[in-house]
């Protein structure tokens, strides 16, 4: 049998790499930094599929680099790197991994917000450096009674919402169009500037978009309460950081909890960094076992779907899922 020729240019979990070799004739790059498309631009002349992550650039350079490619699947629910028109315009089904990481990116979120509150990762630091005796660890905010403001109020920050009343937290939220079933989720709408002005903490869950980049700037921040938490789990492109450093450092607000940053790595030396009220981690948000197998192994099955031309589990432009 004639195996397909496809390219994987990022991580993917051993179960997934396997099912995609027994049909295919695999290239991957094995460096940790994501490649330049000049570097691919050998293996990708006669790819029939390509494997990405969220670090590359799917974009028309590279495809018209990859004449052959007729699926892409990436191994993420976000599809932001890349542009979706030029890959229906050449008719390549893009796959993603919506639902699958819901509830672990819900937990890491809200773990997130929680961490901050009540200051966990501080107070680790403080027993680990001996200050246990001696100094008083600053103290956190309650949750119970508190209301959070939800931006993106899809899978995952329905997911978040649950979380948050089992807090005994009230919960507004915002999306471009108030949701049908609110009453189920016990929810309230509010416009994006209602939302800001009212709630303790706010999570950003938005796809990011050209109407979602930069959408929390100076103007933003100046119109949370100085006591506001803001969690971003979404991607690091919603926020200025420049404007949130300054909310930061000027305590417009109290306390930023980031799993995505911009740029992303933030380089050690970001000043960003170096804040007191700020806790940042390495985009981990649907960084368990038993999630990232379940995207890794729904990525595999819509590259073989796309390779056999039948229609992807779960495809971006349905518009281009048949054939
Ligand atoms: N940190 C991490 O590791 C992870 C991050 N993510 C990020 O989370 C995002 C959301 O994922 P998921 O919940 O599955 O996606 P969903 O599509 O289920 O939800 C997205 C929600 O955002 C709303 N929305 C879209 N644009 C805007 C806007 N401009 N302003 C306000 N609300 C908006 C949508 O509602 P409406 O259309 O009505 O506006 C929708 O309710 C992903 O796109 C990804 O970027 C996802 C997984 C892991
Ligand atoms: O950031 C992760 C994703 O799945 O999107």
């Amino acid at each position: 049998m004639n195996k397909y020729k496809v390219v994987i240019t990022g991580e993917i979990l051993p179960s997934a790499l396997a099912a995609i070799e027994e049909q295919c004739e695999v290239r991957k790059w094995q460096k940790t930094t994501p490649p330049r498309v000049e570097e691919l631009a050998e293996w990708l002349k006669d790819a029939e599929g390509l494997f990405v992550t969220g670090k590359i650039a799917v974009n028309e350079a590279l495809l018209a680099a990859a004449p052959k490619v007729r699926v892409i699947a990436q191994s993420s629910v976000g599809y932001d790197n890349i542009d979706i028109k030029a890959c229906t315009s050449r008719k390549i089904p893009v796959g993603n991994t919506p639902g699958v990481l819901v509830e672990a990116t819900a937990d890491l979120a809200f773990g997130l917000l929680l961490t901050a509150a009540r200051r966990i990762h501080e107070g680790w630091d403080w027993v680990r450096a001996g200050k246990w005796q001696g100094e008083q660890l600053p103290l956190g905010v309650d949750l119970y009674n508190k209301t959070v403001g939800i931006v993106g109020m899809g899978a995952i920050g329905s997911a978040v919402a649950r979380r948050a009343q089992a807090s005994g937290m009230k919960v507004i939220y915002n999306n471009r169009h108030p949701r049908p079933d609110q009453e189920q989720l016990k929810a309230e709408y509010r416009t994006f500037s209602e939302l800001l002005t009212a709630a303790d903490f706010i999570v950003v869950l938005t796809p990011l978009t050209p109407e979602s980049r930069g959408m929390f700037g100076a103007k933003e921040f100046a119109q949370m309460k100085p006591t506001a938490y803001f969690i971003n789990a979404a991607r690091g492109g919603v926020v200025d950081t420049q404007a949130l450093y300054k909310a930061l450092s000027d305590k417009l607000i109290a306390y930023a909890a980031l799993d995505v940053t911009d740029p992303e790595p933030l380089p050690a030396d970001h000043p960003l960094l170096k804040l007191p009220n700020i806790l940042v981690v390495p985009h981990i948000g649907s960084a368990t076992t038993e999630t990232r197998n379940r995207m890794a192994m729904l990525a595999a099955e819509n590259l073989l779907l796309g390779l056999a031309g039948k229609p992807l589990v779960t495809c971006v432009n349905s518009e281009v899922n048949y054939r």
